[in-house]
């Protein structure tokens, strides 16, 4: 009887029933199938011979059956006898015991070649080794060769990771798992110690942490790469930068942690840094460069812009006059010749007109620099103005301007522009307190009949101006040929003048101022005159304006000084007791040495001061005021007399008088010629006679032709006068017999 276990069972008395033949059989027969159906071998070894093993053991060591090991050695299924006896020796104690004994080993296959094995072997009797023991082998060669070929991985991947240049890690659950000695390394720390630790460890602060969690927990649970530089700690507080990469072992479930792969990026970002200051001051360079050179370039800019200017300035000036702005002569010229090409093939006229202002010059002497420009340039204004757009206007010389005139048809249109320009300069003009009536003479000269070049055009009209001015003042005249002759002669008149000089050709006359009360010849006023040869005498009227203007009267001046005075000593040795006067030009009194002139001529000939006269037009004395007075001052101081000429049609007031040291006002003979016709004349001398009277001066009449001029005079007070009803101005010689005489006072005379 046996139980399910097949084991000897016990009757009710507890004896053995040990089971039957067929009983056994069948155990044997179950046990048979079981051991060749193993998937592991078996063998039953006693003193070292195989005694029974199944079909899987022989397969294991590549035996075709069983039967081919049964009675053999165990020690063919070894490499060798060495690793045969070792494995004895190991057994035995265990086996020795009634333990089990497993290992592992390699063990030889029929072939030769070794295999690995898992041998597992158990007494069959311990305290009886002689009845053999059993053996289970296992072939585990595949899997010892998939253990090591996956250790030797591992391995691999050990190395690999002990000595990568970046620094890895495994986190589970953001505790580091396992990394590498360059992780480590890159922290500060040794590997054992980040074994087990959180990675808040090396982030600033838990909330860096937390954020950066979430930041790549979102990343890693889609299954994408986590990527980002970050700025981690390292153990002894520092901070560095980092590129950090990550990918979840399992997106669906991040508790499986992930790997971390850390690569110092320190010296890169330093790079960077540097990379971005060194870039940011190349910027800032080529800004500032860029910058400096704008502003060379504006300068530049700047620079030729002005000197474009400038050089437009400089154009301009050279054809324009400076103080009206109006073309000058160089520029009309060229325009002109431009007008006449035109006209040329045209077959067309035009016309010059030259417009000279009447008596400018003494109303510009009267004015300081200032005002005579001022003056001009409101007379310019106007000639602009009535030129308009109809012709081209030109200032040539000090009052002198041109006008050229395209479209002259018909002719009329010449005119109707004179009486334009005239009536433009109607209206007064006012400078400061004071006003002027200025009016002009227009000269006329057309294109082809009276010239066919500028300059030919100028000139005549120019000549055709001058006989405007010769008919009279606000005139116009249009050239002809006879004019010709009359500039020719005038430019004649200059050359003989030049010569009169040298040649001697000039001579003094005198003419007398008789004191009004007594009737007595206090004084003569010398008078120069001009013998010229082949015309006879010519009058001062018509060349001392000219030497006015070439300048030659300053030489005549000094020579009529001279004469004057020289004549004067002679007078005085003969016995007569006289005053002479003795006329200024302007360009006089610009000579800087005039005083000394004046004092040595006097010296010369030993005379008194202050029988010596000068007589001054108001305009010459109106001239440069502060200049004047102190040049009049000094004359005073030496004791010379002065007095004004043409007193009256200038534009000085009596009281502007005041300031100047003067002795004698003359009233101008215009005043004189009238004085008993016309009552405007009669009180303009009374006027004079009177405030002269008030500034304690003296008063002399000019022009004085009858007795009845010199009988109002008297009545107004007047105290001196000389004129024609006494004497014509006469030569030297005959002045001691005009003294003669004033024997008979009641002709000359006038007592009241
Ligand atoms: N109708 C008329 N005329 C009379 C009478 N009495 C004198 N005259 C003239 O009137 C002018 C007076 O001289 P003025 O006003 O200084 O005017 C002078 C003076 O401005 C200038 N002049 C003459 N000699 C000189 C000189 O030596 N130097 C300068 N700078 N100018 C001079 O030439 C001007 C003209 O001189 P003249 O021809 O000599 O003319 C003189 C004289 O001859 C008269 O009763 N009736």
């Amino acid at each position: 009887m046996t139980n399910d276990n097949n084991k000897p069972t016990r009757d009710s008395r507890n004896n053995l029933t040990l089971p039957s033949q067929q009983e056994l059989m069948r155990i044997l027969n179950e046990q048979r199938v079981i051991l060749d159906n193993a998937s592991v071998g078996i063998c039953f070894i006693l003193q070292r011979q195989i005694q029974r093993c199944n079909q899987r053991f022989a397969e294991i060591y590549g035996y075709d059956s069983a039967d081919q090991l049964v009675g053999t050695s165990s020690e063919q299924l070894y490499p060798d006898n060495l690793s045969f006896r070792k494995l004895g020796v190991e057994a035995y104690p265990s086996l020795a015991r009634g333990k089990r004994f497993s290992t592992e080993l390699q063990m030889r296959r029929a072939s030769g070649k070794p295999f690995w094995c898992r041998v597992t072997g158990k007494m069959i009797n311990p305290s009886s080794p002689e009845q053999g023991s059993i053996w289970i082998v296992d072939d585990i060669d595949q899997q010892r060769h998939a253990a090591d070929s996956l250790e030797q991985i591992t391995r691999q991947q050990q190395l690999i990771l002990d000595h990568a240049m970046v620094g890895i890690v495994f986190l589970h659950n953001r505790h580091v798992a396992s990394c590498n000695r360059r992780f480590a390394e890159l922290l500060g720390y040794e590997t054992d110690e980040l074994i087990g630790v959180s990675s808040q460890l090396w982030y600033a602060d838990k909330s860096i942490w937390q954020a950066a969690g979430e930041r790549y927990n979102a990343v890693l649970s889609s299954g994408r790469a986590f990527e980002a530089e970050m700025e981690l700690i390292r153990k002894d507080g520092s901070r560095f930068w980092c590129d950090v990469r990550s990918k979840a072992v399992d997106p669906n479930d991040l508790s499986k942690g992930g790997i971390w792969i850390i690569m110092d990026i320190s010296d890169r970002k330093a790079t960077e840094a540097a990379l971005v200051t060194a870039r940011q001051q190349l910027e800032q360079r080529v800004e500032e460069r860029t910058r400096e050179l704008e502003q060379v370039v504006s300068s530049l800019h700047r620079e030729i812009e002005e000197r474009k200017i400038a050089e437009e300035r400089i154009r301009h000036l050279a054809q324009h006059d400076s103080l009206t702005g109006l073309p000058n002569r160089g520029l009309f010229e060229s325009r002109l010749q431009e007008q006449i090409a035109q006209a040329e093939t045209r077959q067309d006229a035009l016309a010059v007109l030259f417009v000279d202002l009447d008596r400018f010059k003494h109303i510009n002497d009267s004015l300081g620099h200032h005002e005579g420009d001022m003056l001009l340039r409101s007379l310019a204004e106007r000639l602009r103005q009535a030129v308009g757009q109809q012709g081209t206007l030109s200032r040539i010389g000090g009052d002198e301007f041109v006008i050229m005139l395209n479209d002259i048809k018909p002719r009329s249109r010449i005119e109707q522009l004179i009486m334009r320009l005239q009536a433009a300069l109607v209206p007064v003009f006012r400078v400061g307190v004071q006003e002027f009536r200025i009016s002009s003479s227009i000269g006329v000269a057309v294109y082809p009949e009276d010239g066919h070049t500028p300059q030919a055009l100028i000139q005549h009209a120019d000549a055709a101006m001058y006989r405007a001015k010769a008919n009279g003042r606000n005139r116009y005249h249009f050239y002809n040929h006879r004019l010709d002759n009359e500039q020719s002669e005038r430019v004649e008149l200059e050359n003989a003048l030049f010569q009169a000089l040298r040649h001697e050709e000039f001579e003094l006359h005198y003419q007398p101022q008789i004191e009004i009360q007594s009737g007595r010849i206090i004084g003569v006023e010398a008078l120069i005159r001009w013998q010229r040869p082949g015309h006879g005498m010519v009058s001062p009227a018509n060349f001392i304006p000219l030497a006015e203007e070439n300048g030659l009267i300053t030489e005549i001046g000094s020579w009529v000084l001279e004469r004057a005075c020289a004549q004067l000593q002679q007078w005085q040795q003969q016995g007569l007791d006289l005053r002479v006067s003795v006329n200024l030009s302007a360009p006089q009194l610009d000579d800087a040495n005039f005083c000394d002139k004046v004092a040595r001529c006097l010296k010369r000939y030993r005379l008194d001061p202050s029988q010596l006269e000068l007589e001054l037009t108001e305009s010459i004395i109106m001239k440069h005021v502060d200049q004047t007075i102190q040049l009049l001052e000094q004359l005073d101081k030496m004791g010379v007399h002065l007095s004004v000429d043409d007193f009256g049609t200038g534009y000085s007031s009596l009281s502007y008088l005041k300031r100047f040291p003067l002795n004698k006002l003359k009233i101008d003979q215009s005043f004189v010629r009238e004085i008993c016709v016309d009552p405007d004349d009669a009180t303009i001398c009374r006027t004079i006679i009177s405030m002269a009277d008030n500034l304690n001066l003296t008063v002399i009449a000019e022009g004085v032709e009858d007795a009845d001029q010199l009988a109002m005079l008297a009545e107004f007070g007047c105290h001196q006068y000389q004129g024609y009803f006494f004497s014509r101005p006469v030569p030297a010689e005959q002045i001691p017999d005009l003294f003669d005489n004033t024997e008979q006072p009641e002709r000359w005379n006038y007592q009241i």
